[in-house]
């Protein structure tokens, strides 16, 4: 199986950045934000990267598409190291980052204009029906759109070289939730190519997110918890609540909440009859706060 995107055992550091004038002096030392990650993305999979504030998905991204380098392991990018990407993979490319990044004096229009310039594969026709969709008025400059507009155009300007591969962080946060639906609509819709389109989409709306995977790859402080296809999660784990603690092949977490013991179990690895009750399935925001709280 080809895939869109490979991790190996990435790991990166950083230094805190002072928070005020008189801590400037001070020496921080280095924290590690992301941990031996491993993972790989098929290609045609939508997978969605999950984790609590300050998990490391912003951090991962950036490592992914060679804007910060790890310390140590390394990642791929349709074939080419996320470090030297060649003109020819960011043409097949598409990256969102968490805030905007648009020149705040030029309209809509002139980041299309500058785009068009850049990627061979632009197409004027489709964003710009693109931005009729997402009601995002292309005129006006972008210090002066709403975040959630400035959002938009940030997206359109991804998809608009109809990209193999996006790569999303956090692109819907500030979108109205008709918006919202259109961009999850256009994720899939990749008209210029054979190639179904890969994605990997970081998110904190789990019940939108859960729509549209086939993948996903829950995070917890820099480490990968959870990576497998959403469809086998939903088909295997199940959470048992009983009032003690009990034992299992198969435990994915356990916790204590309140008098009862909470268990989320895989059925690949324990049998239904090994269940000391019948399990419950699992909405993804369910298994977020079993894995995190
Ligand atoms: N430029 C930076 N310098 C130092 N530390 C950083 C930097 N960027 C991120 N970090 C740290 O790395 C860790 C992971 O942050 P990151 O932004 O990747 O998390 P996240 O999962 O994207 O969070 P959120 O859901 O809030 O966007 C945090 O502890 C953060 O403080």
């Amino acid at each position: 199986m080809q895939h869109a995107l490979t991790v190996q055992q990435l790991s990166l550091s950083r230094t805190p950045q002072a928070q005020h004038w008189h801590d400037a002096t001070l020496t921080w030392k280095k924290v590690s934000v992301l941990k031996d990650i491993s993972f790989e993305l098929p290609q045609g999979a939508v997978m969605g990267l999950v984790g609590r504030n300050g998990a490391g998905k912003s951090s991962l991204m950036r490592c992914l598409v060679g804007l910060t380098p790890p310390d140590s392991g390394h990642s791929q990018l349709l074939g080419c190291d996320s470090l030297q990407l060649s003109d020819s993979v960011r043409e097949r490319l598409g990256y969102v980052a968490q805030t905007p990044d648009l020149l705040d004096g030029l309209s809509g229009h002139d980041h299309l204009s500058l785009m068009q310039q850049a990627y061979p594969g632009f197409d004027l026709n489709y964003a710009l029906r693109l931005g009729v969709r997402l009601d995002l008025p292309l005129d006006r400059q972008a210090q002066h759109l709403s975040l959630g507009d400035q959002q938009k155009l940030s997206v359109l300007l991804a998809l608009a070289h109809q990209p193999e591969l996006l790569i999303l962080d956090e692109p819907v946060a500030s979108l109205d939730p008709l918006s919202r639906r259109n961009f999850m609509r256009e994720l899939f819709n990749h008209p210029a190519q054979d190639l179904p389109r890969s994605v990997l989409i970081s998110s904190h709306l789990l019940a939108d997110l859960e729509r549209v995977v086939t993948h996903v790859c829950f995070l917890r402080e820099g480490r990968v918890q959870l990576v497998d296809e959403w469809d086998a999660l939903l088909e295997h784990l199940r959470l048992v609540v009983t009032p003690e603690a009990w034992a299992t092949e198969g435990v994915v977490c356990q916790r204590r909440c309140g008098t009862l013991q909470h268990t989320v179990v895989d059925l690949r690895q324990c049998p239904h009859t090994a269940l000391p009750t019948s399990g419950q399935p699992l909405t993804m925001d369910d298994l977020f706060e079993e894995l995190n709280a």
